[in-house]
């Protein structure tokens, strides 16, 4: 039987009250399983409870109930084992300015117990195109050089899981196609990746699988393919050639709203019909139109759809 990369069980987190604040309690009850070799995405919005579980993957914060299994190490019974199973890359850089990569890397060698004899350091900074920079203090690098070499410090200590927290928000393209390229080949090279993000389009065409979480629980899991074919609400965004109010004529199974600055925006159920009928019957209503835009699905779209069937269950 294979081990999951990560197996979470009951998985629950209070943060005490403080002065100022009240009790929160960011984790309901998590069950999660992720397989080994996939690039798993964890999504959800801001405060849903992401980083609290990514930090008490990391051991950074205690967990107040359940069970963490990381490479099928209990995390309360083989903590060293299971801490060393899994690379961490930070949402943000933390970085000390006097340390140039090279020492980073070896400074981070040195905490996880690698031998020197061991370490992969002219590897890593190949691998994270920093050779050329491995002697400048990190106060000189870019933000894009020092993205990389939190990936490159994450991966020291060989880990056969790889987080990143948020690796992209804030990053030029050029560096996201980068560290895409990057994350690709460690997963080819048998890595399991577990990302958050905010972007669903940079989960749709990295990620095998999702869960979302809001509010401390997940409220979905699955593969992006069932999770995207979930969303079928599709909308043209239609700017008619003279100001046209909403048209009527047409069929039941569109929507119309007039939208600022004159475009009508067309919701339809892409079960029903496809763009090309939604158009033509668009024209038969009476619409010359002069431009047209579709408006993809985004997190927003997945939340709702999501949120609206469970209500209506
Ligand atoms: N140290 C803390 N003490 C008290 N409450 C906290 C602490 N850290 C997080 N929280 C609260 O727990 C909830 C979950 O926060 P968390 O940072 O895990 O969410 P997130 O999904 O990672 O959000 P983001 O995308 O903004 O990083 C939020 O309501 C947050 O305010």
């Amino acid at each position: 039987m294979t081990e999951n990369a990560i197996k979470i069980t009951g998985l629950r987190k209070t943060y005490a009250a403080t002065g100022r604040s009240e009790a929160k309690e960011a984790l309901k009850g998590i069950d999660l399983e992720v397989r080994r070799g996939s690039i798993f995405g964890l999504l959800g919005p801001n405060g849903a409870g992401k980083s609290t579980l990514i930090n008490i993957l990391a051991g950074l914060v205690v967990k107040s109930a359940g069970s963490v299994r990381i490479w099928g190490f209990d995390q309360d019974v083989n903590p060293r084992q299971s801490r060393a199973a899994i690379g961490i890359m930070p949402q943000e850089p933390n970085l000390d300015p006097f340390f140039t990569p090279r020492g980073s890397l070896e400074v981070q060698a040195g905490l996880y117990g690698v031998p020197k004899g061991r370490r992969r350091t002219e590897e890593i900074l190949d691998l994270i195109g920093l050779a050329d920079k491995a002697e400048a203090y990190a106060r000189s690098l870019s933000g894009g050089m020092r993205r990389r070499l939190l990936l490159g410090k994450a991966l020291v200590h060989s880990p056969p899981i790889l987080v990143l927290d948020e690796p992209t928000a804030g990053v030029d393209i050029e560096l996201r196609q980068q560290l895409w390229q990057n994350v690709r080949m460690l997963n080819r090279q048998g890595m399991t990746i577990i990302l958050t993000t905010h972007y669903l389009e940079e989960a749709e065409e990295m990620c095998d699988e999702i869960a979302i979480v809001n509010h401390g629980e997940i409220v979905a899991r699955d593969t992006t393919a069932n999770l995207l074919g979930q969303v079928t609400g599709k909308t043209l965004v239609v700017r008619p050639r003279e100001p046209t109010p909403p048209p009527a004529g047409l069929p039941p199974t569109i929507r119309c709203d007039a939208r600022e600055g004159g475009t009508l925006a067309f919701s339809f159920d892409s079960r029903r019909a496809t763009a090309g009928q939604v158009l033509d019957a668009i024209r038969e209503a009476g619409v010359t139109i002069e431009d047209v835009r579709t408006e993809e699905a985004d997190l927003e779209d997945v939340f709702l759809s999501i949120t609206s069937e469970k209500s209506a269950a």
